[in-house]
């Protein structure tokens, strides 16, 4: 399967303004890649840089050093640390999705809507949308009374699988997996493992992070190990 995200040489160090300009390396030769229709897990103990990888593909944090690459069309390649802000939209909009726990809930928008956002924005017609809402809505166990209205008073762990479908209703080739499946129940946990395999065999490429041993060992084709990008002292 081709390549759709490689990191080539990737380094990433935090300055504390506030403490003297305090230099912190994360990580350093950060070099993988992740084909179609594969997800690779991040591994590696607590504050080692899974996180921190996951937010520079997202745009969120800078890449200080190093290429990553995202093949957003097949004749179109895009280096997301020399992207300017308004190519990262762009990126964001039609390349690469972000499925994280935590729901930003937006004001009197009902759920079925906040989950067919995406697919609208990437043109799909209003009726397709909302359907395939409905159905992850369903599929995820968010009780069919509660679609109708906004989020921001729904349990934990409703927001989170209104989040999750959300996440997953889009057609993104690059989908970036931030704990998505962190204090889901049994039963939605092995939901979220059945539409990763839906979107490997729709050749998305998947990067993940995963603390739950069980999901990880249902979904993971790989597992890269982050120490390995340890810093030299
Ligand atoms: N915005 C930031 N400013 C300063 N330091 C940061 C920032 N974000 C992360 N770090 C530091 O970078 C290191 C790596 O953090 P990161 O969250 O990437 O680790 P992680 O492997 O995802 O950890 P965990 O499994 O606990 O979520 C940590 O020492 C953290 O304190």
């Amino acid at each position: 399967m081709p390549v759709r995200l490689c990191l080539n040489a990737v380094a990433k160090t935090f300055v504390m303004h506030l403490q003297d300009g305090l230099s912190l390396p994360v990580v350093a030769n950060v070099d993988f890649s992740v084909n179609a229709g594969e997800c690779v897990v991040l591994g590696g103990p607590s504050g080692a840089g899974k996180s921190s990888i996951l937010k520079m593909i997202y745009g969120n944090y800078r890449c200080d050093e190093g290429q990553i690459l995202v093949v957003r069309k097949p004749d179109e390649i895009i280096d997301i640390a020399h992207a300017a802000p308004r190519r990262m939209l762009a990126l964001r909009h039609d390349t690469i999705g972000y499925v994280s726990q935590f729901l930003r809930v937006i004001p009197r928008v009902s759920a079925l809507d906040v989950v067919a956002e995406p697919l609208l924005t990437q043109g799909a017609d209003e009726e397709t949308a909302r359907a395939r809402a409905r159905d992850l809505l369903s599929r995820l166990n968010v009780p069919e009374r509660l679609w109708s209205l906004p989020p921001a008073t729904f349990s934990g762990g409703e927001q989170q699988r209104v989040n999750i479908a959300r996440g997953f209703i889009a057609d993104y080739p690059v989908l970036l997996l931030d704990e998505p499946t962190a204090s889901l129940d049994a039963a939605n946990r092995a939901v979220v493992v059945k539409l990763v395999d839906e979107k490997k065999a729709q050749g998305v490429a998947m990067l993940g992070i995963l603390h739950d041993q069980d999901v990880r060992d249902r979904i993971a084709d790989r597992i890269i190990d982050v120490t390995a990008f340890r810093p030299a002292a």
